[in-house]
């Protein structure tokens, strides 16, 4: 297969910065939103639909070696999953970025990705189903609009997916000035999902409630 050293930072020959952002800025004109940078993947968010998520898609990185194809969330997640399996221990994947940067996005490809390549039981199905069903409810709690997003989330969000059956979600906002912290901890398991709220201020808690989204 022919290499194409745009893919992946580490391969140009130059090492500067602005040979990174003019790879970045070729790439992106030809919609190629993702660039490796080694095992790190660089994302550009295109802010318009790329028919890049699909099951086609999925089913063309499902257990492919993480350098083969080109530079996919998709491999990202895949890469993930099969070490974690291979390795017997837990892996994470950091998305970081600038608000409107595209990290939720990610965030939701990569369940998709999950809930569509990973072994199926009736059971895990009914679990997924609950985890992807989850991120209106926690939009719901903790998004609002700024000027770099519409839909911007003012939380850190933390995701404890087990494959097991399990997917913990937790969220934390942190406003300026005064200091306020929403920890949303949702639990979603084979018996139902419960989203539990607790408003955090100066370092007291009170519950503000809880909701059964089942
Ligand atoms: N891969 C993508 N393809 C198409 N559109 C995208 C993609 N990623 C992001 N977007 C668009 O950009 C918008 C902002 O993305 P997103 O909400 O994921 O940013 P964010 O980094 O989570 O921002 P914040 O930190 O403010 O919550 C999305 O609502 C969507 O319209």
């Amino acid at each position: 297969m022919e290499v194409n050293t745009g893919n992946d930072f580490v391969l140009l020959d130059e090492t500067t910065e602005a040979a990174f952002l003019s790879n970045l800025k070729k790439r992106f004109s030809k919609d190629l939103i993702y660039t490796y940078i080694g095992t790190l993947l660089v994302s550009v968010n295109p802010y318009k639909e790329l028919d890049i998520y699909n099951k086609k898609q999925m089913d063309i990185y499902m257990g492919v070696n993480f350098f083969e194809l080109p530079p996919h969330i998709y491999a990202l997640a895949d890469n993930a999953y099969h070490t974690m399996l291979t390795e017997f221990n837990n892996h994470f994947i950091l998305i970081s970025g600038e608000s409107g940067a595209g990290k939720t996005e990610a965030s939701k490809k990569i369940l998709q990705y999950y809930a569509v390549s990973c072994p199926s039981t009736t059971l895990l199905n009914t679990v997924r189903d609950k985890m992807l069903m989850s991120n209106p409810v926690l939009e719901a709690f903790g998004n609002a609009k700024t000027l770099k997003n519409d839909n911007s989330s003012r939380f850190g969000k933390y995701m404890d997916i087990q494959f097991d059956g399990q997917v913990r979600i937790k969220c934390w906002i942190h406003r300026k000035g005064k200091k306020l912290s929403l920890l949303l901890f949702g639990a979603l398991s084979v018996v139902g999902c419960g989203v539990i709220i607790f408003a955090i201020e100066d370092k007291k808690s009170c519950s503000m409630g809880t909701n059964n989204i089942t």
